[in-house]
């Protein structure tokens, strides 16, 4: 196994110190990260909040890159997932990490403080340079796409 990149992470609410989010298993993609809440936050159905972590990661190679995903209990049993569907964290953001949490479920939902909500992913990233034509060459596929090649 190559090392770990080593990312800056700065506390910026010292209540997160006791919380700081880690791998739980050798083998965990991504590390949890908490609500930083005052208090209970109740979610209606269709609620959306946007909810602070206290953490901030720069993760400053622009090989990389961090996503912000649900995690799947919540999501699955009670609805609990992201307003953006999944959270991508640019390798030049300096600023604290931010959740939307959105309750698309039936019922209300209460997050406790300092719950994890979410999970951080580190994925590698390949920047590209556009090359303009006016022709490709032949592919396979072509232009068929959104279900072209059927369902079953
Ligand atoms: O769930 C998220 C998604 C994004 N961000 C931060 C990190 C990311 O680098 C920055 C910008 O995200 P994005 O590019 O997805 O949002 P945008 O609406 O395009 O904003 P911008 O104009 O700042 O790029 O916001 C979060 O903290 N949490
Ligand atoms: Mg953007």
């Amino acid at each position: 196994m190559t090392a770990r990149p080593r990312l800056q992470c700065k506390v910026l609410d010292e209540r997160l110190r006791d919380y700081l989010p880690h791998y739980a298993t050798d083998g965990s993609a991504g590390m949890d990260l908490r609500a930083l809440l005052d208090e209970p936050l109740t979610l209606n159905p269709g609620d959306t909040h946007l909810v602070r972590t206290g953490l901030a990661i720069y993760i400053e190679d622009p090989g990389l890159a961090g996503m912000i995903l649900p995690r799947s209990g919540l999501g699955h049993k009670h609805g609990i997932v992201l307003g953006n569907l999944v959270g991508l964290i640019d390798a030049d953001y300096q600023g604290e990490l931010m959740i939307s949490v959105w309750n698309r479920g039936q019922s209300p939902f209460t997050l406790a403080p300092f719950e994890r909500l979410a999970q951080y992913v580190l994925v590698p990233v390949v920047q590209a340079e556009l090359d303009l034509v006016d022709q490709f060459s032949d592919s396979t596929r072509g232009s068929g796409g959104f279900g072209s090649t059927g369902r079953h």
